[in-house]
């Protein structure tokens, strides 16, 4: 679980969290959801160690990041897989050596069980035997599964995921929110996804936190979302005109 105490973060005057507490828990989907420059993603870089928030706390199975010295933060970076916008991938890399990456510069492994590891990953996202094709030679839905075989071939304990449907088509995009989903559950990941996608938060949403504003406005899960009082969350919701019909 990651508890996350009352961030908050301003770049010179613009404040862009104010305040944030919440709960991400332990192999669920935790979905960060709300309009753009909402902070969705600052927020995501504060879990994830890339910026320092300007006040509050983030304990991670209760150990705090950034009170943590040098050693401490690296033993719990080592425990994050990231799974970047777009998938991030080494374009003259092949799929195999994309994977191996983490293993390459965080372990040291010997190299038998490196390839062990990497093919694991690879047939676990559905993709055995592409290890040697270079991502040029592989479809978006692909490349997003052999970038989730990276985030998860250290075994992390937690999976960040930013925009994971970004440029798929809707069907693609389900199949990787499955994959994402099944993860998760599999080995009891804490999963946190930003997304603007209300496919993903009715799909996968187990636990949706909605940002508005450098706040949370609400927090619930897909069956309590649809329910909401919130003026701010029913206009982000409903400006998807299937579940505005599915309404009305
Ligand atoms: N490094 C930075 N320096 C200055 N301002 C920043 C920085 N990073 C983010 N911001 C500002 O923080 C605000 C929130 O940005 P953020 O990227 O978190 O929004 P978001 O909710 O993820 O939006 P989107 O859905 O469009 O990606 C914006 O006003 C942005 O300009």
């Amino acid at each position: 679980m990651i508890e996350i105490k009352d961030i908050v973060k301003s770049f010179g005057d613009n404040d862009v969290l104010k305040g944030i507490s919440c709960e991400l828990r332990q192999g669920e989907t935790n979905l960060i959801i709300g309009g753009s420059g909402t902070g969705k993603s600052v927020l995501l870089k504060c879990t994830i160690g890339l910026v320092r928030p300007d006040s509050g706390s983030i304990l991670y199975n209760g150990r705090s990041f950034y009170q943590s010295d040098k050693e401490g933060q690296q033993a719990i970076r080592r425990e994050m897989g990231v799974l970047f916008q777009g998938g991030a991938l080494f374009d003259s890399q092949t799929v195999h050596q994309n994977v191996q990456f983490p293993l390459d510069m965080l372990t040291s492994m010997p190299p038998d069980e490196k390839n062990d590891r990497v093919a694991f990953c690879l047939q676990r996202v559905g993709l055995e035997n592409t290890g040697k094709l270079m991502p040029s030679e592989i479809s978006g839905g692909m490349k997003k599964r052999v970038a989730i075989a990276r985030a998860i071939v250290m075994n992390p304990k937690y999976l960040f995921c930013d925009e994971p449907n970004s440029g798929l088509d809707p069907l693609t995009g389900v199949k990787i929110d499955e994959l994402i989903r099944e993860i998760t559950d599999e080995y009891k990941i804490t999963t946190v996804v930003i997304t603007h996608d209300m496919n993903s938060v009715m799909e996968i949403g187990d636990n949706v936190i909605f940002l508005y504003k450098g706040r949370k406005l609400w927090e619930g899960d897909n069956n309590a979302i649809l329910h909401t009082d919130v003026k701010e969350l029913k206009e982000f919701i409903f400006a998807n005109k299937l579940l505005r019909e599915m309404r009305d």
